[in-house]
């Protein structure tokens, strides 16, 4: 059973339909990704899966669970997290603080038990502190811990927002344009960062992309969209020769 499951999504945005009868299947332990012209419908599957968009037909189904009619706060404790498009981090707080804010749901209880410091709350920061520090040696920041997300180099903020995204133990970690705005140095050390999710850290990665060397390099399956709809399906060096794909690339170049 592949352990995400989108079947038949529609998403509409008044008469715009965004994603049109979409369905893909990402396998446990894949390096999958999604891409397509602007416009194609991408970031709209993101927003479905974390449902912040409202789905007008069709079904998510991640690891046996429907996803479907899940709050967005919710999302997360299912085993969805995120990155965006553009970076999101909260620019005033630490780096390990942006990280506790990817534990927090993992944290049994409400806000009484935050200001009510029991023995088992000390102990869960002790592991949230412990968990933060294994992250941050992951992603070499282990020496940012203490700086404002804010007043780091925009790479190591990326960084900053996929350690907050790991912090949660995703089952499934959804990265929105990863490499965008990344020179070529720091481009290969994302590609082997999200290797190592995989491949360390067991995570499956599903990844939206424009910079198309990254996504030959890493992917092992490509799905690829187009007003909305799925056109093709497969290995990068399959994906790479398909007719509707390069006639899709190629109109979006034309009408540039
Ligand atoms: N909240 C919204 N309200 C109205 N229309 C929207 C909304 N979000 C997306 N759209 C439209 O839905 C379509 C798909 O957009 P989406 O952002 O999913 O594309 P994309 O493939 O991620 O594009 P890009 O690569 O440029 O980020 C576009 O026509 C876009 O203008």
């Amino acid at each position: 059973m592949a352990l995400l499951n989108i079947d038949s999504l529609i998403v509409r945005f008044g008469g715009l339909v965004a994603v049109d009868n979409f369905s893909m299947r990402v396998e446990k332990g894949e390096i999958h990704s999604l891409i397509g012209p602007n416009g194609a419908g991408k970031t709209t599957v993101f927003n479905a899966i974390t449902r912040v968009v409202k789905i007008h037909s069709g079904t998510i189904v991640l690891d046996g669970v429907e996803l479907t009619h899940v709050a967005p706060h919710q999302v997360i404790s299912y085993g969805v997290a995120r990155t965006f498009q553009n970076v999101v981090v909260f620019k005033y707080l630490t780096v390990l603080e942006n990280f506790y804010v990817g534990y927090h749901h993992r944290i049994a209880g409400g806000l009484m038990k935050d200001l009510i410091v029991t023995k088992r709350r000390s102990l869960e920061n002790y592991e949230m502190y412990r968990e933060a520090l294994n992250v941050a040696d992951f992603l070499g920041l282990k020496s940012r811990l203490l700086s404002y997300a804010g007043s780091i180099p925009y790479f190591h903020q990326k960084l900053v927002e996929i350690g907050r995204a790991l912090m949660a133990k995703p089952k499934i970690l959804l990265l929105d344009e990863p490499a965008a705005g990344l020179n070529e140095a720091e481009t290969n050390q994302l590609v082997s960062i999200v290797r190592r999710i995989r491949d360390e850290m067991g995570i499956t990665v599903l990844l939206i992309e424009h910079d198309m060397r990254v996504v030959m390099d890493i992917s092992d399956v490509v799905t690829v969209m187009d007003f909305g709809k799925k056109i093709s399906e497969g290995k990068p060096e399959e994906v790479r020769k398909d007719p509707k794909v390069i006639s899709a690339y190629l109109g979006e170049v034309n009408s540039a």
